[in-house]
């Protein structure tokens, strides 16, 4: 094994995320030491039983030594968590997250700068419809984007410790780049927060309609709709969080995303069969050229199972 990017990594927030961060420094060798603390009892007793790291009872305990620490909780609560760590932290060490959106993330950890850590927000896109410490998986950031939000006007001590976090994410399998956390956060409101959006909807309206239809709907849902639900059971508080600030790019999206939805709606009224063929052709195209990146460079991460395999086109 090559020596570690870091000795000892803390993980805040021992879900899925943070528990597969753990599992794959260790798994990699990127950390020579994971500590790891979680806000809920029932969560450090369950990652206690996994394997992850030494799980501690306290904040400060996990990150007192770390070199990098890893804030992997909803970002609705990224500020008080930034400056309940940041105190503790060694002088030097990094500051980063996972959150989902990146501008508000950003003024988060800022919040707690005492200019003695390296704040440097990230995200990787990669995931599951899971939560909790068991549902992590080593491979889950292997040929996935790893996106970091820099700030700007930094020092050398902090490029080298941009560096060093992109050398851990790397280890990891991940494909790093960096991004104004704006263009991140209008770019994961289309590709990312409306379609769980969309998912979110329309599992609500088939549970309306279950009623209606007098239990039919979950009976004889098909694929297309299965899929929906897959995505649609995802962690009500991590999306509530993504939603309430990603707000401004999220309303722009949704309407766009309704104006065309109506384009379609009007061209089934009046049986417009070229619109909709054209419009279907053209979705059918995207869908191929993200295959096809996806093969041609490993960049693309949907689709993935729990053994990191990838789906079909
Ligand atoms: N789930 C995904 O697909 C995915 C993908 C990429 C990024 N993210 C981001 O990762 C972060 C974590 O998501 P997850 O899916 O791992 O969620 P999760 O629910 O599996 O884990 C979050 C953990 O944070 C803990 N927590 C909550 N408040 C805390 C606090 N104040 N102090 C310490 N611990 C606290 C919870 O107890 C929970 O164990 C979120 O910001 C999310 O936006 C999620
Ligand atoms: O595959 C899934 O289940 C996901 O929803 C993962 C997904 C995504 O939208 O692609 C969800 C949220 C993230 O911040 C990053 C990845």
């Amino acid at each position: 094994m090559p020596d570690p990017i870091f000795e000892r990594i803390a993980i805040v927030g021992a879900g899925l995320i943070g528990s597969s961060i753990a599992r794959a420094a260790q798994a990699y060798g990127a950390a020579g030491a994971v500590s790891l603390y979680d806000s809920s009892d029932d969560v450090r007793a369950r990652a206690a039983g996994l394997d992850l790291g030494n799980v501690t009872e306290t904040l400060a305990e996990a990150v007192k030594d770390a070199d990098c620490v890893f804030l992997c909780v909803p970002v609705g609560v990224l500020a008080p968590v930034s400056q309940a760590t940041v105190p503790h932290m060694k002088a030097g060490a990094i500051l980063t997250d996972v959150g989902s959106v990146k501008k508000q993330a950003a003024e988060a950890l800022a919040s707690a700068d005492n200019g003695a850590v390296q704040i440097i927000p990230g995200h990787p896109i990669a995931g599951t419809e899971q939560s909790g410490p068991e549902a992590g998986f080593p491979t889950l950031f292997r040929d996935a984007w790893h996106i970091l939000t820099p700030q700007d006007g930094k020092d050398e001590a902090y490029a080298e410790a941009v560096q060093r976090l992109t050398a851990f994410w790397t280890a990891l399998g991940a494909k790093v780049e960096t991004m104004d956390p704006g263009r991140h956060d209008r770019v994961l409101a289309i590709t990312s927060h409306l379609p769980h959006l969309i998912a979110f909807n329309i599992v609500s309206t088939a549970f309306d309609m279950e009623t209606v239809e007098q239990g039919e709907v979950v009976k004889f849902s098909a694929g297309g709709f299965r899929d929906f639900t897959r995505i649609a059971a995802s962690d009500p508080v991590m999306w509530r969080d993504v939603f309430l600030n990603n707000k401004e790019a999220v309303l722009e999206c949704l309407g766009r995303f309704s104006e065309d939805l109506a384009a379609l709606q009007r061209a089934i009224r009046w049986g417009d069969g070229d619109l909709l063929m054209q419009e279907f052709s053209r979705a059918r195209t995207i869908r191929k050229a993200i295959i096809d990146a996806g093969q041609d460079s490993g960049a693309v991460n949907f689709g993935r199972n729990r053994n990191g395999a990838k789906d079909e086109a």
